[in-house]
This record gives C-alpha cells, sequence and structure tokens, in this order.
C-alpha cells in the first residue's frame, strides 16, 4: 500500500479507504491545455485487477452503508461540502490549468459542487415512498425505495466536479456505495473531489475511484458482474456501447450524451440579450458543453441587425489561459479536442461562408496551448454537417428562417434533444415552443446552457437514455421501488 501525498496533484488509486498505486506501476500525465510545458498532475494508469478491487470494496460495504439513516449518510455529505468548500481556490486552480475553462467558471463550477453535496444531504431526511390505500381494509400498503447496490460512474473531461458530485451524491444518499471513473483528461481535479468524500470520514469501501483508460475502466465496470448500475455522461458512442452492455446482463444504466442545442430568434425578441445569451451559451467553456448552443435560428426580419450585432461582440472576445484576468475564453481541452473542433471548421467553411474566427490562433501567448477563435459562419443550412453533428467547440451556426413554425421545425430537425432556447416577447411564440421544442431543457429568454442542481436534467431522442438526473429525479435512477403490503 502507498500512501497518498497530502494535497499532491498526484493520485493514486482510492480502494477501500486507502489510496493504492495500480499494479501496472503506469501514471498518466496530465498537462495545462492553455500551456503544455505545466504539468498539472498525475494519476493512476489502472488495470481490470485494480478495477476488480475496488469494486469488491464497493460490495463488501454496501449492506452496512444501506443500513445507516438517510439522515447519518447526509452528515457525511455535508461534511464533504464543507470541506470542498474550504477548498474551492485550489481546487478550481487545478481545473483551470487541467482541462483550461476560465478560473471564475471553475470556481462556479466549484461552488456549484458544495451546492449539490448540500443538496442532496439534506434530501437524507425526505420521504421515500407513498402509503397507497389497498383494496384489503386491513392491511397497509406502502412505497419504499431499495438502493441499487454498487453502481459505477464513468464522467467526462467538461464538468470534472459538478459532474462526478452530481452522480456521486445521489448514490450516496440513497444507500448506494460507488466505484468512479473519472475522464482521464480531467482525473487529477477529480481526485481532489474523492479526497474531500474520504477527508469527510465516508467508512471505507463505500466511495472508490479508479483512473486509466476509458475502454479498459470504463468498459470493465460496464461488463463487471458485481456492478448493479452505470450512471455515464460523455459521447454517444461510448455511452450507446455502454447502455448495451449494461442492458445485455441486466444492470440498470443511465446516459448523458450529446446535444445540438438551438436557439431561436424571434422577430419580436430583444436583441441585445439575444445576443449576449447566444455568445455566453454558445462559446462559454469554449463550447465545450453538452448544452451549449451551436445552431442560432433567426428570423429574416431581424436576421441582419442580429448577425451585426453578434459578430462585433464575438471579435470582442479575449481568449488566453483561463488563469489570467480578464480571460473570457480558455483553450479547448485537448490537442485532439481542437484537431476536432478545426476539422469542423474547415468542413463550415465549404458549407457556409465565415463571419469570424475559423482558425487556431498563432502568437506568443498560443504557441503553447489548444486555441481556437471565437468563430460563427453565415448561410449554413440545415443538411450541414455543421448543423447536424456535436462539435464541442466555440463555434456557431447562423440560420435564417422565415416564421416560428419553420424555425422550430429546423430546431427539431437533428437527432439530439438536450437543450433548447427562444428569445421572443410574445406569449403565444413561448408557448408553441414550449409544446413544440422535443428537448428535455426548454428555456425562454434564457441560454441554452445553465442547469439548475435541483431540477431535473436530460435529453430526449439521442441525447439520454430518457432517463432524468439532478433534483430529486435521481432517485428514479439510484433506487428501485419496493411495494409493501402487511398484514
Ligand atoms: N455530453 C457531454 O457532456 C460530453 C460529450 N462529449 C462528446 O464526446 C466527444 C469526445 O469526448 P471524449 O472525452 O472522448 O468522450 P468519451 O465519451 O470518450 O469519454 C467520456 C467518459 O467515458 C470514458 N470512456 C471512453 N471510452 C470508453 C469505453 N470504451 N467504455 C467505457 N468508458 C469509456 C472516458 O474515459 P477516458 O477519459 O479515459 O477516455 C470518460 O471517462 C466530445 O467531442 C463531445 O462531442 C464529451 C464529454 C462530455
Ligand atoms: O450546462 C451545464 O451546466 C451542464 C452541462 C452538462 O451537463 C455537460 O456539458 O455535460
Amino acid at each position: 500500500m502507498a500512501v497518498q501525498t497530502e494535497k499532491s496533484n498526484r493520485f493514486l488509486n482510492f480502494i477501500n479507504g486507502e489510496w493504492v498505486a495500480s499494479d501496472t506501476n503506469e501514471v498518466i500525465t496530465n498537462r495545462n491545455p492553455a500551456n503544455t510545458d505545466d504539468v498539472v498532475g498525475q494519476v493512476q494508469k489502472s488495470s481490470l485487477e485494480d478495477l476488480n478491487n475496488a469494486v469488491a470494496a464497493a460490495k463488501t460495504a454496501k449492506k452496512e452503508w444501506k443500513n445507516l439513516s438517510g439522515a447519518a449518510r447526509g452528515q457525511y455529505l455535508f461534511k464533504a461540502a464543507d470541506i470542498l468548500e474550504s477548498r474551492q481556490e485550489e481546487v478550481a486552480e487545478c481545473m483551470t490549468r487541467e482541462m483550461g475553462k476560465t478560473y471564475p467558471e471553475a470556481k462556479g463550477e466549484t461552488a456549484r459542487g458544495v451546492a449539490i453535496l448540500r443538496y442532496y444531504a439534506g434530501e437524507g431526511m425526505r420521504k421515500v415512498g407513498d402509503v397507497i390505500p389497498s383494496s384489503d381494509s386491513e392491511a397497509l400498503m406502502f412505497t419504499t425505495r431499495a438502493p441499487l447496490g454498487v453502481v459505477g460512474v464513468i464522467t467526462p473531461w467538461n464538468f470534472p466536479v459538478a459532474i462526478p458530485v452530481w452522480k456521486t451524491a445521489p448514490a450516496l444518499i440513497y444507500g448506494n456505495t460507488i466505484v468512479l471513473k473519472p475522464a482521464s483528461e480531467a482525473a487529477v481535479t477529480c481526485g481532489k473531489v474523492m479526497e474531500c468524500l474520504q477527508e469527510a470520514g465516508i467508512p471505507a469501501g463505500v466511495i472508490n475511484m479508479v483512473t486509466g483508460p476509458g475502454s479498459v475502466i470504463g468498459q470493465g465496470l460496464a461488463e463487471h458482474p458485481d456492478v448493479n448500475g452505470i450512471t455515464f455522461t460523455g459521447s454517444n458512442k461510448v455511452g450507446k456501447n455502454i447502455g448495451q452492455t449494461a442492458l445485455a446482463r441486466g444492470a440498470k444504466y443511465q446516459l448523458e450524451m450529446g446535444g445540438k442545442n438551438p436557439v431561436i430568434v424571434a422577430s419580436d425578441a430583444d436583441l441585445d440579450l439575444a445576443v449576449d445569451a447566444t455568445i455566453s451559451g454558445g462559446l462559454k467553456s469554449t463550447g465545450q458543453k453538452c448544452t451549449a448552443t451551436s445552431r442560432v435560428i433567426v428570423q429574416s426580419d431581424v436576421y441582419e441587425t442580429f448577425k451585426e450585432k453578434l459578430v462585433a461582440k464575438v471579435k470582442e472576445i479575449s481568449v488566453g489561459d483561463g488563469m489570467k484576468e480578464g480571460t473570457w475564453m480558455g483553450p479547448s481541452v485537448s490537442e485532439t479536442q481542437l484537431n476536432t473542433v478545426l476539422s469542423y471548421i474547415e468542413k463550415g467553411k465549404e458549407e457556409g461562408t465565415l463571419l469570424c474566427g475559423g482558425e487556431k490562433l498563432s502568437g506568443e501567448e498560443y504557441e503553447k496551448g489548444y486555441f481556437v477563435a471565437p468563430t460563427v459562419f453565415d448561410d449554413i443550412t440545415t443538411d450541414a454537417t455543421i448543423a447536424q453533428e456535436e462539435i464541442f467547440g466555440p463555434v456557431l451556426a447562423l440560420m435564417k428562417v422565415d416564421d416560428l413554425e419553420e424555425a422550430i421545425e429546423l430546431a427539431n430537425d437533428v437527432e439530439y434533444g438536450l437543450s433548447a432556447s427562444i428569445f421572443t416577447t410574445n406569449i403565444q411564440k413561448m408557448l408553441s415552443f414550449i409544446d413544440d421544442m422535443d428537448a428535455g431543457l426548454v428555456r425562454i429568454n434564457a441560454e441554452s446552457a445553465g442547469v439548475e442542481l435541483q431540477a431535473p436534467f436530460g435529453g430526449m431522442k439521442q441525447s439520454s437514455s430518457h432517463s432524468r438526473e439532478q433534483g430529486e429525479a435521481a432517485k428514479e435512477f439510484f433506487t428501485s421501488i419496493k411495494t409493501v403490503f402487511v398484514k
């Protein structure tokens, strides 16, 4: 057994209450996407053997954890929240250095992690079932909920604190034990979250973290016969494979995947508000959110004015190292992600008219990072690749329509259905949009990104496995209903 160096950025696996080195003796080294000379930290490149140990620990711990009261489990989460809060700046700095989002955004995300922990800590004291009148007047019938058992948690790099927390906290409060496999690209930051849970004193085996390649550790979790449920956020390709693997062995699964989120700007919209929200929704976090705006559908009578205002503001965006004061947008998370974005930009140049951006940034400030200019395309039609595929980068595609009916038709003309916005001052248009838009999150006069922890989150169509996370909805995944009849 090795010892985790206190507050270092070199993480071992966390298994059965101890920090242990992988039996591979190999590590993954993460570098700053804003400056690749900056080594942020290291995590273990684990093997299936490590994973098996973690699952075994979680399996052994599940009975005792489940038998605690919800209130007692909640106390651990309250404590973890306080610890994470006290480490907010350190965790946020690590996040910015590891995956590139700006420091204010990273601080905001860490604060959100704290709030999620507190929300679910309180959930331990709330009701878990209903009394249902039995047809037998002498019987008592009610529902209660049972945890799934061991839950595998597979998370992406774009929200390295919020997503692991919004999956882990409800899993724990409803009595499950977990094995977390964070995205390799942001695993150091996630290791810090695990440290906070550990410091809160959660009993050995209840929380475990194993880092390493998705194809080994992620797939291993999906296949493991002792993992009773899998919760995943990431790409559609990987998500669907995880879902099929879990289904084949009868495990419960929940998938949150891509988006191709539209904003509709109606002729009666407050255009300045719509411009600001399109920029914030589309380009914050370098467009690396599943809820990011990527299609901007504008009614023809305000199209030119909106376009002019949008492009003028996009050109003002300061791109740079997210730790530098004044930076509005950081780099792409990795060279692979940057190249994906650049290849979509090249495609966009064939499919439409480039209005601004459209290139990898060069110059001293940018030469050691993965920086791309915020990019806007004009004249994009719905069949264009950049109007159909998730880019996960700072790229907006403008599309012109004559009326709201055509706008909603276009907005729905993709395989995804995660989030959608409309800007309008007309109540009838709002109601039509709410009714006809096929998306799990429908937002009026607000940007497409922006998820509230107390409300259900998830998509329609190919964006999710039709389940919902967060808020009370989390209970549906992390528990099974038990109907009880007593006489
Ligand atoms: N919906 C969302 O929020 C997100 C969507 N994406 C989309 O996905 C694209 C690619 O990003 P990427 O990070 O590669 O996303 P992935 O779907 O590959 O990664 C998400 C998580 O799944 C793991 N994983 C990878 N391969 C497997 C596998 N075969 N079995 C089980 N788990 C696996 C990853 O591990 P590891 O990191 O070790 O590979 C990571 O923990 C982005 O461009 C974007 O379009 C990406 C992130 C979040
Ligand atoms: O918009 C948000 O805050 C969350 C988005 C999200 O879940 C994601 O990008 O994976």
